[in-house]
């Protein structure tokens, strides 16, 4: 049974997908309330109301994915998620247009004074002199962030005759052709623009990026309009510069403590502002909610999730097409640690063929999952696979090679230890599956599942026939066996699998059947 729990007033409507599993309980409640078993859940889905600390995970040691009903996850500690294996999902779409029509009503209200004239009327007067506003029509709106809202924006601020110049590091000068906006520096958005709206996400780049320096560069008259984080304008800094008259008014739906309480920017009357209200709407709830029950659910159901913070994304056609290799990765990672038992500095893999074109990243991580699966206590999946290479020192390398010997598509890794490097190669065959074809040098062809041995022995007369006598004279049935040589009368290998798991007696007594170089068992 799953148990998930939905904090922050998660649309209740948009749950139906997680309402209609019949192995799960949907808990509704806050993380703080005391009336959750928080120990127990194994999916959360937050709005922004909920931190998701380094401390609230420790208190949720069953928790596999957190949900963020929006955009923005600067309120999910994503490092600390990630090192526990938390795979981190968003609905980053479900509330753009919400989000750029707020934000467009928020700058039609401040110039036009619309906050303050509603209450004023609302207090019996008709002061029509006192609220003479500015039209939007011809004015120069800049744009700091052109991802999905503020290109949304765009298209509503083109809509009104406005001229739109927009600063983004990553915009494509096709795209700004294609919005119809000019593409400026930084510099020059805050110089040229009447009224200037912020739309990135919060990061260590763009937290303070209108602040004290950089206001300065402002027109003077400037409006200003933060629908998308709290601290993306510095907010001691608007302050003042709305006080010393340079910033003619400012337009705030977020804050960086919120709610803000008695915030000095509350008390200006330049400045108009709603309670993180951008996402507000039906529809925009709505879609968010279904958005992250559905990818919750799809996780639960062992499909690939969509949106992921902490993994690549994958559509479903591109899993389809990579999961054959997904299974072959996880179990070479699997054997290869089973086979050099010892600590690795270095673990490199290499893809060829078909699966070369693939994303490889996602492999390697499934490859990684495999090997410290029997290494580590912690959990450990695609998610948290490198941040667990990288704490325990080990070099991790991936490249793509020309040469698939032979095969149609071919994945290698190579582990290297203090004393020795072991290297596996595997490939995945249609109709027949994966199959491990190469170990230590040696060329085998066996399916990587269930209870193995691999033995390495001397190619001489009788070896294979006294293995055989022990496992028989102890019950033991061999199920597949597979031999490989490099040279006559040198080192091979025997690969054999069996319905149960080998005891350690038996272990012992095949050693000491002669020309034996090592036994390893193999749990896949
Ligand atoms: N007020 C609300 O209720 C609400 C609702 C949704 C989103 N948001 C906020 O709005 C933000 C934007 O949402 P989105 O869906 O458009 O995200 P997005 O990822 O589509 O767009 C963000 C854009 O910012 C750009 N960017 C990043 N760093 C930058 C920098 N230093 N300078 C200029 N541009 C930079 C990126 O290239 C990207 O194009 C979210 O991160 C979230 O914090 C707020
Ligand atoms: O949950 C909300 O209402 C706010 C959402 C918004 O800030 C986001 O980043 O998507």
């Amino acid at each position: 049974m799953y148990h998930i729990l939905a904090a922050d007033s998660i649309k209740e409507e948009g749950l139906l997908p997680l309402l209609e599993m019949e192995n799960a309980v949907v808990y509704r409640g806050q993380t703080d309330s005391g009336e959750i078993p928080l120990e127990r859940i194994d999916a959360l889905l937050v709005r922004s109301a909920t931190k998701v600390t380094n401390e609230l995970l420790d208190r949720m040691p069953s928790l596999k994915i957190v949900a963020r009903a929006g955009v923005g996850v600067d309120n999910i500690d994503i490092e600390a998620a990630t090192k526990r294996g938390i795979i981190v999902v968003n609905a980053p779409d479900g509330n753009t247009i919400s989000t750029a029509e707020h934000t467009f009503a928020m700058m039609a209200s401040l110039l036009r004074n619309i906050p303050h004239a509603y209450a004023s009327v609302k207090n019996y007067e008709w002061k029509r002199n006192q609220f003479i506003g500015s039209e939007l029509y011809g004015k120069t709106l800049g744009i700091v962030g052109m991802g999905r809202i503020g290109s949304e924006l765009a298209k509503r601020a083109k809509a009104f005759e406005m001229n739109v110049r927009v600063f983004d590091p990553f915009l494509t000068k096709e795209r700004a052709e294609n919005l119809g906006v000019i593409s400026s520096s930084f510099e020059d958005v805050l110089k040229s623009s009447d009224i200037i709206t912020v739309h990135t996400p919060l990061t260590k780049e763009t937290k303070g990026l209108l602040n004290w320096e950089t206001l300065k560069l402002t027109k003077k008259g400037v409006y200003l309009l933060n629908c998308a984080r709290g601290g993306i304008i510095d907010e001691e800094a608007l302050a003042e510069f709305i006080e010393n008259g340079h910033v003619a008014g400012a337009a705030l739906d977020v804050f960086v403590t919120e709610p803000p309480g008695d915030h000095p920017l509350l008390r200006l009357d330049k400045v108009i502002a709603t309670p993180h209200l951008g996402a507000s709407t039906r529809e925009a709830q709505l879609n968010v909610a279904t958005q992250v029950a559905k990818a919750v659910r799809t996780y639960f159901e062992d499909k690939p999730v969509s949106n992921s913070i902490n993994l690549p994304a994958m559509s479903r056609d591109i899993y389809e097409k990579i999961r054959p290799f997904h299974q072959l990765a996880v179990q070479m990672g699997s054997i290869v640690s089973q086979c050099l038992k010892e600590g690795v500095n270095e673990i490199s893999v290499t893809y060829s063929g078909t699966v070369a074109s693939l994303e490889i990243s996602y492999l390697t991580k499934a490859l990684l999952s495999g090997f410290f699966k029997n290494r580590i206590d912690t959990s450990v999946n695609e998610v948290n696979a490198v941040h667990i290479a990288k704490d325990l020192g080990i070099v991790i390398g991936e490249k793509v090679s020309g040469n698939s010997s032979g095969y149609a598509n071919s994945m290698s890794v190579t582990v290297k230890g203090d004393n020795r490097a072991f290297t596996a190669r595997g490939t995945y065959i249609e109709h027949y599956g994966p199959r491990i074809v190469n170990l230590d040098g040696f060329n085998i062809d066996f399916h990587p599942e269930g209870n193995l041995l691999y033995i390495q022995h001397m190619d001489r007369p009788g070896v294979i026939g006294r293995v055989g006598n022990v496992l028989g004279e102890n019950k033991i049935n061999i199920a597949t066996m597979q031999v490989g040589r490099k040279e006559v009368g040198g080192e091979a290998i025997m690969v054999l699998t069996f319905d149960r798991p080998i005891e350690d007696a038996i272990m012992s007594k095949l050693s000491e059947t002669g020309d034996i170089v090592s036994l390893n068992r193999i749990l896949l």
